[in-house]
């Protein structure tokens, strides 16, 4: 990787920690958004051409940004959008100018930072191109775990009344996480979570009333990427019981985080290969929703195409991504029945 010079790419100071000044030094001149826009097209074009490509998808693993307003006259539509990148407005981010310079050259974009880089208008700019987006956020250690036993804890009976997920770790992620608005798009990424878990049970939740959730992050510089999750998850349980799980995981993020990048961009390309049709189609064969929620198995806030719901649930996210390439594969997909099992059929 030391190998790599990565291209001159943007930096608009008020959308990252201000600890990240002294990184900022292969930059795009000027301060023209629709001048960057277009570089970045550029580049897009130039690195396909050159590596003779089918299709090119961007995946955002730069830093985490500090949330963007969504606001009518800025982003809600996606003439508001390329409109406000021409006239400069303060609130398009550096994601957003990476977002539309991927859509606008055909390039399927996923975002793998926790920021709401797929505001309103550019998800209405992906659909209108054809064109793939995924997010929000890498699921590579702390939440993966969480999405996995939040979900067995639940189908178990037992109630999680409070979830406290600390950690700390000291690379470049988290010197800029350790500034509130940065720290603030990690802690709606990361509290999620446990939403559609919880909604799924009336019986333990009876009044859809939330456990207690706390994130903590903070930034330790000697355990550099070797970051450390601490968990505390009590749950009520039986005749006004308590337990109590603590578990402490040392997670290497960039060693968890990698293959997540590599599948979440061979999913994609995949996907732009899936075709469907239905008899109410009239045998005209679709592509799948541009808002690709078929990712949300690797991401911690998944994006969902508009009025569906969101599934975190680790056990459910794995099922439809497994039985979908099994239908793919024209492979009768296993219904875990297992019928067979305990009948004489
Ligand atoms: O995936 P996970 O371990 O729950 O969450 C992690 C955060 O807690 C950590 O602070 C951040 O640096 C990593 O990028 C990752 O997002």
């Amino acid at each position: 990787m030391e190998k790599i010079v990565p291209k001159p790419s943007i930096y608009y100071p008020d959308f990252i920690a201000s600890n990240q000044e002294n990184r900022a030094n292969n930059l795009i001149p000027g301060k023209s958004k629709k001048a960057h826009l277009e570089h970045i097209r550029k580049d897009i074009r130039e690195f396909k051409d050159k590596h003779g490509l089918e299709a090119v998808i961007v995946l955002w693993t730069a830093n985490t940004e500090r949330y963007t307003e969504v606001q009518s006259g800025l982003n809600l539509t996606a003439e508001e959008v390329l409109a406000s990148i021409d006239s400069n407005k303060e609130e398009i981010s550096p994601s957003n100018i990476f977002a539309v310079a991927s859509i606008l050259e055909g390039a399927h974009y996923i975002n793998g930072s926790p920021q709401n880089t797929l505001v309103p208008g550019i998800v209405v700019l992906a659909e209108k191109k054809g064109v793939f987006i995924g997010g929000d956020d890498f699921k590579s250690g702390q939440t993966k775990i969480k999405s996995a036993l939040a979900e067995f804890l639940v189908n178990s009976g037992l109630k999680p009344e409070s979830i406290v997920s600390y950690n700390h770790l000291g690379n470049n992620d988290g010197k800029n996480l350790s500034e509130a608005r940065q720290f603030r798009s990690k802690e709606i990424s990361k509290s999620s979570v446990v939403d559609d878990m919880v909604a799924s049970n009336q019986i333990l939740y009876p009044d859809g009333k939330k456990p207690d959730h706390v994130v903590v992050i903070k930034y330790v510089p000697f355990v550099g990427d070797s970051k450390r999750a601490m968990d505390e998850y009590v749950c009520s349980i039986f005749m006004g019981g308590l337990q109590t799980i603590a578990m402490h995981n040392t997670c290497e993020d960039s060693l968890l985080a990698t293959p997540l990048i590599l599948d979440l961009t061979i999913i994609t390309e995949l996907c732009s290969r899936i075709k469907y049709t239905s008899p109410s189609n009239d045998g005209k064969f679709e592509s799948f929703n541009s808002v690709l929620s078929l990712l949300s198995l690797l991401l911690k806030a998944p994006v969902v195409p508009q009025g569906t719901p969101v599934t975190n649930a680790f056990n459910r996210q794995l099922s439809s991504i497994t039985k979908l390439l099994t239908v793919c594969a024209g492979i009768s997909s296993d219904n875990d029945l297992q019928l067979e099992f305990f009948t004489k059929l």
